[in-house]
């Protein structure tokens, strides 16, 4: 009846259980969870389809919360409803039943195994066929909860994402919010812009907005890190209902996160911190997602998310639920930290072959496309050859391109992290500082006139056989000490991080995708320093002489490269077994008093009490 009414199939789950399972109910036994999971698999499979075609009615006995997990795993919209009757009742009428397999004696081991559902709509079945079919229609058409998925925040990303989703059939409402005159309608002015994207609905309204989501309810929010993230969770506060799920994909600070996660446990609300890599296509085509914080509210977007992530170079969705706490947005921040060093020497190598060497940017661009068909290929080395070749005007745009970077908050923090979990990150800290000096525009303007660089003339052809293995080396050291930042803090946070599921991750959808980060992946699975990979050692042996000799040619070339001195400096001090550290110890000692270890027993510190006559 109730099919007929909404104009959809129905089908029985009854009817897609295997052979095995409905020969073991004949016979009086309870099915288990081994044999009900494939069965709900399937269901699910098959509701993909449904969806596709417009809909249908399932009648399931979807008893356990796992099961029901199981019915929504590939993200399609239900709307749940519960009929509930006593067992006396519902003996009855299987005891009318004709035909059907299920004895009633399995009745009180079902009731037994049920979990009463949460988002549900109870219906009495206590009542006429009619009454129950009017019920849930009635239901159904008051119910304002039309979106599987709400976004919130309509710029590069948020609105990039949401056409993602709804390219992948995911029912999606969003919203941005509204300054009077200056940011009006902007939902609304994006589902105008994609009139052949379908299944979006935009609100300028947050209450709206939030009512037109299905319970549990799942909100990615993408607006900028900071106050502006715990001001919308608190507007959203008002609105949402316990097992919401919360995910804020922007770039906020991980110990944020872990704090805004305890906060909104208290409430009941699921918060999940997601870093999300790729920029605009990215997000548009398939990004690199990392989740953290609440599992349950990972279990709940997982189905949904999983859609959109980009593929890395088997086909698994480049999404990895990274840890608890902050742990999403933690792997977010040294994921930029490397991107940071990557973009770095990029620009380090590109400014001493044009300056220190004279090379046309036309012969710089081949010799990037040749290291990247030999295998030092990256996304950003593409980006790379992209801006080295656009004109405008007949001229290269990048020449009048203004020559201050900018920074959002990422690249800071790591430097501090590092810092306070004790991980030494010259190269991210001397990134950090390059985008920092390039600010002082006026002032670099006027000490380049004060001190003027005599600049030495390079020998060429003795330099450029060594400029690949140098970019190389400079990005492996960049790696080796991002990973070994995400190392130091997931085993004192205890959050069992997976290195080399992170490199995965990495492999595609994100801005450091690259043939190096494939090659990561793998070596990880064995080892978690790449310095002591045996896999690497060659390479560490080759290409550390190659940067050696680029960074002394370019700095007698007068051209800065201050992250590919930092890689090699960082190489060079943790390959070197008996260090001047002790002069530096024992200059603290003369004038703080802070003591010493000696050589020969460490156990303890000593202190000189007069190291110096006056
Ligand atoms: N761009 C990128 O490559 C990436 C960015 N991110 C992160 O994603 C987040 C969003 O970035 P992106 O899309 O680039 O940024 P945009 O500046 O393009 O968009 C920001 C969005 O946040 C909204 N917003 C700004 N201030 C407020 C506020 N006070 N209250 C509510 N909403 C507000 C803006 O609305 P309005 O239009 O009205 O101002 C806009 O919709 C940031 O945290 C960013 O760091 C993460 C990965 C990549
Ligand atoms: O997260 C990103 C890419 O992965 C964003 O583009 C971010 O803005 C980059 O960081 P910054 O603005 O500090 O350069």
């Amino acid at each position: 009846m109730l099919s007929k009414k909404a104009g959809l199939p129905f089908y029985d789950a009854d009817d897609f259980h295997p052979k095995k399972n409905v020969e073991k109910m004949q016979k009086g036994l309870p099915l288990d969870d081994e044999d009900r999971t494939p069965w709900l698999e399937k269901l699910s499979d098959e509701m993909v389809d449904w969806e596709e075609n417009g809909g249908a009615v399932l009648a399931c006995s979807a008893l356990k919360v796992d099961y029901r997990k199981i019915l929504r795993r590939n993200g399609v919209q239900i709307h749940w409803f519960f009929l509930k009757g006593d067992e006396a009742l519902i003996a009855d009428r299987m005891q009318q039943r004709e035909g059907h397999y299920m004895p009633v004696t399995l009745l009180s081991s079902q009731l037994e195994t049920l979990e009463l559902p949460r988002h549900a709509t109870t219906i009495a079945i206590d009542q006429t066929p009619e009454k129950i079919v009017e019920d849930i229609m009635s239901d159904l058409k008051n119910n304002k909860a039309v979106s599987s998925f709400g976004i919130i925040g309509m710029g590069v990303m948020g609105s990039s994402l949401a056409l993602n989703l709804a390219e992948k059939n995911v029912k999606i409402s969003v919203y941005n919010r509204t300054l009077q005159g200056v940011e009006e309608d902007v939902a609304k002015k994006l589902v105008e812009a994609h009139p052949e994207v379908k299944g979006i609905l935009p609100f300028d309204k947050l209450d709206e907005f939030v009512e037109s989501l299905e319970q549990p309810r799942k909100i990615l929010m993408m607006i900028p890190a900071g106050q502006i993230v715990d001001q919308q969770i608190a507007r959203l506060l008002t609105f949402v209902d316990k097992g919401d799920v919360i995910i804020d994909g922007g770039n906020s600070f991980f110990e944020d996160s872990a704090k805004r996660q305890q906060y909104l446990q208290g409430y009941g609300i699921h918060f999940v911190g997601m870093g999300i890599s790729g920029g605009r296509d990215g997000a548009r085509k398939g990004p690199s997602l990392m989740p953290g914080g609440s599992p349950e509210g990972f279990d709940l977007i997982g189905p949904f998310i999983e859609k959109i992530a980009g593929k890395d170079p088997n086909g698994k969705p480049c999404l990895h639920y990274v840890g608890p706490d902050g742990a999403g947005h933690f792997i977010k921040m040294v994921h930029n930290s490397i991107e940071y060093g990557e973009m770095q020497v990029l620009a380090e190598i590109y400014a001493f072959m044009r300056k220190g060497l004279g090379i046309s940017v036309s012969e710089i661009v081949k010799t990037f496309q040749k290291w990247s068909n030999q295998g030092s290929g990256s996304y950003l080395m593409d980006a790379t050859l992209a801006i080295l070749t656009a004109e405008k005007d007949g001229e290269l745009l990048l020449d009048n391109i203004l020559d201050v970077a900018g920074q959002t908050g990422t690249g800071g923090w790591a430097v501090s992290t590092a810092a306070k979990y004790g991980v030494p990150y010259a190269p991210l800290t001397a990134a950090v500082t390059a985008r920092l000096i390039s600010t002082h525009k006026e002032v670099r303007g006027s000490m380049s006139q004060t001190y003027p660089r005599q600049a030495e003339k390079i020998d060429q052809k003795e330099i450029l056989g060594a400029l690949k293995g140098a970019y190389q080396m400079a990005r492996l050291v960049n790696h080796e000490i991002g990973f070994s930042l995400i190392k130091k803090v997931g085993t004192a946070e205890n959050w069992g991080l997976n290195l080399s599921e992170i490199a995965r991750c990495w492999t595609n959808g994100s801005i450091i995708q690259s043939s190096l980060m494939e090659k990561l992946s793998g070596v990880f699975k064995s080892s978690d320093c790449l310095m002591a990979s045996a896999v690497l050692k060659e390479r560490f042996e080759k290409d550390s002489k190659d940067l050696a000799e680029v960074v002394g040619a370019g700095l007698k070339a007068g051209v800065a490269m201050p992250v590919m001195s930092a890689a090699i400096n960082y190489f060079y001090g943790m390959s070197t077994g008996q260090s001047a550290a002790n002069l530096v110890q024992a200059l603290r000692d003369c004038f703080g008093e802070h003591g010493y270890r000696l050589t020969d027993d460490a156990s303890g510190k000593v202190h000189r009490n007069k190291w110096m006559k006056k």
